[in-house]
């Protein structure tokens, strides 16, 4: 008897109970509904300018299926994630080509390859900007020339680097970490200290079990005095033996909400003594003596130019999450077109329903402005960057830090409310570990708060739109190129008809008015507050909500949708229906912005406006619904990068999911506690 169900158990394993007739495939039967378009153009234009790198790491993961396959580590441990992410970085970054010479020549390549990585795991992505982004950068932007060794064992993984800026007690608020750099002059060592119990490196990326060097800031000391945040090269564990070295104390952050693949670790200083060319000396200089000196002599902005280097992190973070919000879509819609629930004569696809396209359509939109915004900051990526290390402090630097704040901001909170959506459009099935959303929505989560607050980083961008408004107050001429619509007696326009909201250019002037109008109202409510408070700063804070922090948001929304419409116009050159579908999309983004912004159509739009608003919202989620799934087809990655039961190409789905629930550990066999069920019949007899 015992032998016979074991090999009934072996059988459901071998064979599988559950047999799907082949049915005619509902994806195919949805794509033959959508408008014909070129979808590899729509594919490689999308991609650029990362479309060489990703196939080349796509290729690559296909060599070691299981590797990048979700499911399989669906039951792994903490450890087991670590681990297997270590063998991730193993395995691609030495074949992506990387070097100290190219980086300098072409320094999109180097993001090219993490965000290629966060196409399948954003932990992978993640892991890897930790030393060959926010490490090896700060080697290159702050360092010289002594500092060249460490930079190419980084790009040869001989070296693991990390990068400590946060303490326990200070993250958004670097200028004030407490940690000390010392000079002594006899020795010439820097002694690094972890003064206080706050004083403590906290949450430092790779640094819990990988790395054997470190970026570390602390606050440089010499004679007494206090000369700010600075950065120092230091070794933190010994290379043979990989033991933490005298005078550090390491460990593992624990258990965290997502992204246990990385370890995350902290770091505390007793006297750590380390050699004075540790220190990162472009733009400060130590002399053998003691003295300081600096070619950046504004305190805060030499303090700007120190953390600087998380600018490239960010742009990572602007794509990595794009590709987060890309993926869950791709299951999400493929999933609602095999999904089939009611209907008047046989059931529908829940795709077809008008609800579901309102959920997922302008999600749908938003991945293609957030595209844009990805695009547009690595289109500026290879001239600004080289600028921070030549002229920190030149305009075209200052003004690529706001625009990134305000994509890192918008593309994670935006990622973050897709997967979230989508997650629920596909019902219980869509909570199954194996649909591929808990890693989506766990390992999200934390990107809107690392790299920089999203709620704290924004107010740099507020700063620089109201430096714009004085600038165009005073009758002089605004510095970016892309603040000069700026106008502080701006006009509504008028919309004529809900057909008129179908015009690009009276979108973006809807847009353009929507910016104009919150900047005229901050503006005043500033000035107000100027004669209530006796500081600037309790200004500035008084007068956040409502008025300074939507900002940043709106003027990139409206930024993404100028970006969104060249778009359009790049395609029109080579293939009209291509064009007409993006179209489409980008006409749901500019009126969706519109129709979910209630507070300004309250008081600026009359009611046939709004109602044509709504309108246009519906019948464009209609149309862009009825071609979601060959949209989805020309721009989503491929199946085993976005390792998804539920969002396979071949709409499988349900053959899918059941072999995998098939195969998890103990699907079919008694529970390894089996005794305490014995013992609970006993009890409770
Ligand atoms: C998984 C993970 C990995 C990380 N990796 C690294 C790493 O490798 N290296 C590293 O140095 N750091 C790392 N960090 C730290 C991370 O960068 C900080 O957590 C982040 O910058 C936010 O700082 P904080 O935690 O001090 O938040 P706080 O600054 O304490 O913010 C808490 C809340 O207060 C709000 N707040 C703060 N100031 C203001 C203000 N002026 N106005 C309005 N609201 C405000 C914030 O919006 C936030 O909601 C990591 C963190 C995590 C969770």
């Amino acid at each position: 008897m015992a032998e016979l169900k074991r090999l009934n158990l072996i059988s459901s394993h071998i064979l599988g109970n559950f047999k799907f007739e082949t049915k005619s495939n509902s994806l195919d039967q949805y794509r033959a509904r959508g408008k014909n378009f070129n979808h590899d153009l729509l594919r490689r234009k999308t991609f650029e300018p990362f479309y060489d790198m990703y196939t080349l790491i796509w290729d690559l993961m296909k060599e070691k299926p299981d590797l990048y396959d979700h499911s399989v580590a669906a039951d792994f441990d903490r450890e087991k994630l670590k681990e297997r992410c270590h063998r991730q970085i193993m395995h691609l970054f030495p074949k992506c080509g990387l070097n100290h010479e190219l980086n300098l020549k072409n320094p999109i390549k180097k993001i090219s390859m993490c965000l290629g990585f966060c196409t399948n795991d954003i932990v992978l992505g993640t892991r890897t900007v930790v030393h060959i982004v926010l490490y090896t950068e700060a080697l290159t932007n702050l360092g010289t020339d002594k500092h060249l060794n460490l930079i190419n064992r980084a790009y040869t993984l001989k070296d693991y680097g990390c990068l400590g800026m946060t303490e326990i007690g200070h993250g958004s608020n670097v200028a004030s970490i407490e940690i000390t750099a010392t000079y002594d002059m006899a020795t010439r060592e820097f002694v690094i200290n972890s003064p206080t119990p706050t004083a403590v490196k906290w949450w430092i990326g790779a640094v819990g079990k990988t790395s054997n060097m470190a970026v570390i800031f602390a606050q440089l000391i010499l004679k007494g005095i206090n000369y700010g945040v600075h950065a120092f090269a230091i070794p933190i564990r010994d290379y043979e033996t990989h033991k933490i070295l005298d005078g550090i104390i390491i460990g593992d952050c624990g258990h965290k909400l997502g992204v246990q693949g990385i370890d995350n670790g902290f770091m505390i200083f007793r006297n750590y003594r380390v050699p004075y060319d540790c220190f990162l000396d472009r733009f400060s200089q130590v002399t053998p003596e003691g003295q300081f000196a600096s070619s950046i002599r504004n305190n805060k902005k030499r303090f700007g130019t120190m953390i600087s280097c998380l600018i490239r992190g960010r742009v990572v973070c602007i794509g990595g999450m794009e590709s987060y919000a890309r993926n869950a879509l791709t299951i999400a819609i493929r999933y609602g077109a095999i999904r089939k629930q009611f209907g008047p004569d046989g059931e529908r696809s829940i795709l077809d329903y008008q609800l579901h396209r309102y959920r997922l359509m302008p999600y749908l939109a938003r991945l293609f402005a957030s595209n844009a915004a990805t695009k547009f900051v690595s289109r500026l990526y290879n001239s600004r960057i080289p600028l921070m290390r030549t002229d920190p402090e030149s305009p075209l630097v200052t003004e690529y830090h706001w625009l990134i704040t305000v994509f890192k901001s918008l593309s994670t909170w935006n990622a973050f409310k897709t997967i979230q959506e989508c997650r629920e459009a596909c019902g219980g099935h869509g909570y199954s570990t194996y649909a591929g959303f808990n890693k989506l929505k766990q390992d999200a989560d934390v990107v809107c708060t690392f790299e920089g607050d999203n709620n704290v980083i924004i107010q740099q961008a507020e700063r620089y739109i109201l430096q714009a408004a004085q600038v165009r107050a005073a009758n002089k001429p605004i510095a970016s190129q892309y603040l000069q619509f700026i106008n502080l007696q701006p006009a509504k326009p008028k919309i004529e008809c809900a057909e008129h909201l179908k015009h690009p250019e009276v979108l973006i002037s809807l847009l353009e008015y929507r910016c104009n109008y919150y900047l005229v109202n901050a503006v005043n409510k500033l000035q107000e507050n100027m004669g209530r408070f006796s500081d600037m700063d309790s200004t500035w804070n008084n007068t956040q909500v409502r008025y300074l922090f939507v900002l940043p948001q709106v003027f990139g929304e409206l930024l993404m949708l100028k970006e969104l419409n060249n778009f359009v116009k790049e395609l029109q050159t080579s293939c009209p229906a291509t064009a007409q579908i993006v179209q489409s999309i980008m006409l749901l983004y500019g009126v969706h912005v519109l129709e979910n912004e209630s507070g300004m159509i309250k008081t600026q739009f009359t009611e046939n406006e709004v109602r044509w608003i709504n309108d246009t919202v519906i019948e464009l989620c209609n149309e862009v619904g009825e071609n979601a799934v060959n949209i989805m087809d020309a721009v989503a990655f491929p199946d085993h990068v976005v390792a998804s039961v539920l969002g396979h190409s071949d709409g499988q789905a349900y053959e899918r999911y059941t072999k995998v629930v098939e195969n998890a550990p103990n699907c079919y066999g008694p529970p390894e506690w089996i005794n305490l069920i014995h013992e609970h019949r006993k009890i409770f007899n």
